[in-house]
């Protein structure tokens, strides 16, 4: 985007500038927003320190985060703070005023001295105060100089450009920003991104990143900063557009706001809303089974408003089942002819919570699969079910292979496939490792939707979610979506039945927009469900019977929290 900005004629190191100044700006509000408002407080402490000047530690690497950083050390100074840089990497000659400016007199008319070089030298010529991070002694506990106190630390190390694990000095620097932060109990912001984080991945390499409060992300939000690691790195995000961008040219688009759904209409009755299918739930030789994972799925489809239900499980669940849902149909899992009558009759049928991963188990998937296409019915694959179309895939001589797999591609062009694997059951269906998938997930998801058709969602913090528009001439589109709502107190098992739930109630109900009904969509409201039941801001109209914070939340507990977010985004006419 920056680049076609600079093709259109436009001057980078006024884009730099702009940048700095417009950071500079926030600085100041966050400053306010921390110190001044404690006046009011009784917190003497931080009281006290707002009665000085205000001070910022503003530390510099030599790209053009750095350049950012110069200058906002420069914009601050003018504003009457205290500032010090501390630059990292640098040779003592890069800091020498008077070498520097011989250097800038001898380059070559043609050539333009670097944005970052620029901006170092605005800066050292208005006499900002700076030091050399190597300066400050190899004894982490002195850190001469860079213990000075704060109120604000600012993060200019590496932006986009971080290309390999920081090392040495770089290494030396990111952990002594963060002791240092914490020490003081100041605000540390980072520009664009923290330095560390991989903006394209959001990957972290060992732990070594900057632990920021606030991310000022420049132009457009960094598909990183929401995905993997980035969440627990980058603190709230502020974005400062900059310049007018497409967002067609985005990797991603990032989803907060579920869809609003429409009432129901007085002249409607159940089958208006659609009959789910759940099809998982196995006991296999004695074991204790996973009846449990399509009852939660089961419920989950009830609580969007689903019509009808038939749950199909091991006969040895169905008491348990009938005594959580009552509501739910049942047939025995392993009645062949009878679960493909109900296939028939079903609106939406998804395969997979606790099916079981044998071999008596994978046929049952291969037959309910295929009796799903030939009833041209939408379906969701979830759990056991990936792990037998994976098995598929890598088998070589299974007699199954090319036609399910094929089958489902082709099923898939005209009817919704939501496949929803985790790291762990991506990594399998692409026959990789789960760090690779997880060190790029947006690779990984797409080329599962490559491999096997459909819509999918790799879940985890900052589910990723890939749906294929079909075009009337250009074939098939996809689009990928961030879900950027969602808590770590969902790291639970059975989470991820419940998002099978929610997505066969959410299409089994045709009287609802597609928007409505589409896979982010249930993404969405699952995540926004489960910070329902930990968040007490005023968007979920606090209801404190549904608290429980993150640590004990359960799947069990999802299906109320599903029911109150419908409720909020229901259209009231
Ligand atoms: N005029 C411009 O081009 C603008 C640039 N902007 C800023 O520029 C940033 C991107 O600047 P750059 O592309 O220079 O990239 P960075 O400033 O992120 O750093 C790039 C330099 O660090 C090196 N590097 C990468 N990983 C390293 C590691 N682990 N250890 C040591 N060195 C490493 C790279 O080889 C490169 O030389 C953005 O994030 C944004 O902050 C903004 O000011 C907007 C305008
Ligand atoms: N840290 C987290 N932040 C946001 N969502 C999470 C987090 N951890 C898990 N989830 C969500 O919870 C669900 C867990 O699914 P999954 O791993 O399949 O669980 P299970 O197999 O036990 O049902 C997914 O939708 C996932 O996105
Ligand atoms: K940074």
């Amino acid at each position: 985007m920056e680049q076609a900005w600079f093709a259109e004629g436009h001057d980078s190191f006024g884009l730099m500038k702009q940048a700095a100044w417009q950071m500079a700006q926030h600085i100041e509000q966050l400053y306010e927003q921390k110190y001044l408002k404690a006046r009011a407080s009784a917190d003497h402490k931080v009281y006290r320190r707002n009665a000085c000047q205000q001070r910022a530690s503003i530390w510099v690497g030599k790209g053009n985060n750095g350049g950012d950083g110069w200058l906002i050390a420069y914009y601050l100074q003018q504003a009457g703070w205290e500032v010090k840089v501390i630059a990292v990497g640098y040779a003592a000659e890069d800091l020498d005023t008077d070498y520097q400016v011989e250097i800038a007199n001898k380059v070559d008319k043609h050539d333009v001295l670097s944005d970052a070089k620029q901006a170092q030298q605005i800066a050292l010529s208005a006499k900002v105060n700076y030091q050399r991070f190597e300066d400050s002694g190899t004894n982490q506990s002195e850190l001469k100089g860079i213990n000075w106190q704060a109120d604000i630390y600012i993060d200019a190390l590496f932006g986009i450009g971080l290309d390999r694990a920081p090392e040495g000095v770089y290494e030396q620097a990111i952990s002594a920003f963060n002791k240092v932060t914490q020490s003081n109990d100041a605000l540390a912001i980072a520009v664009d991104i923290p330095s560390g984080l991989v903006a394209s991945t959001g990957q972290v390499f060992e732990r070594i990143a900057i632990q920021a409060d606030v991310t000022l992300c420049l132009i457009a939000r960094k598909f990183g900063l929401h995905t993997k690691d980035g969440m627990d790195y980058s603190g709230s995000v502020i974005d400062i557009p900059l310049i007018p961008t497409q967002s067609s040219n985005s990797a991603a688009t990032l989803v907060t706001v579920a869809h609003a759904l429409n009432a129901r209409r007085q002249n409607s009755y159940k089958g208006s809303y659609g009959h789910v299918l759940v099809i998982g739930g196995n006991r296999i030789d004695g074991s204790q089974g996973m009846g449990g994972a399509a009852i939660l799925s089961a419920n989950s489809v009830m609580a969007t408003g689903a019509g009808k239900i038939t749950v199909a499980c091991h006969d040895a669940f169905h008491g348990a089942l009938l005594t959580s849902l009552p509501d739910a149909m049942t047939i025995d899992l392993h009645d062949k002819e009878g679960v493909k009558t109900l296939i028939k009759d079903a609106s939406v049928v998804t395969i997979g919570m606790g099916l079981g991963r044998d071999k008596k188990a994978q046929a049952l998937f291969i037959s309910y699969v295929q009796a799903a296409i030939t009833e041209k019915k939408p379906l969701v694959i979830d759990a056991d079910g990936l792990y037998h179309l994976a098995s598929l895939q890598m088998s070589r001589e299974h007699p199954h292979k090319h036609e399910l797999i094929a089958q489902l591609r082709q099923h898939s062009m005209d009817h919704q496939v939501c496949l929803t694997p985790h790291s762990g059951e991506a990594a399998r269906l692409l026959d990789k490792k789960i760090n690779i998938v997880e060190d790029d997930r947006l690779t990984a998801i797409k080329q599962c939707a490559n491999t096997y058709g459909g819509d999918w969602v790799l879940k985890g913090a900052g589910s990723l979610v890939l749906e294929q528009r079909i075009l009337e001439q250009k074939g098939s589109q996809a689009h990928i979506y961030v879900c950027g709502v969602g808590n770590a107190g969902m790291a639970t098992a059975g989470m991820g039945d419940v998002l099978s739930g929610v997505i066969a109630g959410l299409l089994a109900q045709k009287d609802l927009e597609d928007e409505a009904r589409c896979l982010h969509q249930s993404v969405l409201l699952h995540a926004l469900a489960g910070d329902a039941l930990v968040n007490d801001t005023d968007y979920y109209q606090h209801n404190s019977s549904l608290l429980i914070g993150q640590r004990g939340l359960q799947a069990q507990d999802m299906p109320v929290a599903i029911r109150h977010v419908m409720q909020l985004i229901t259209n009231k006419n």
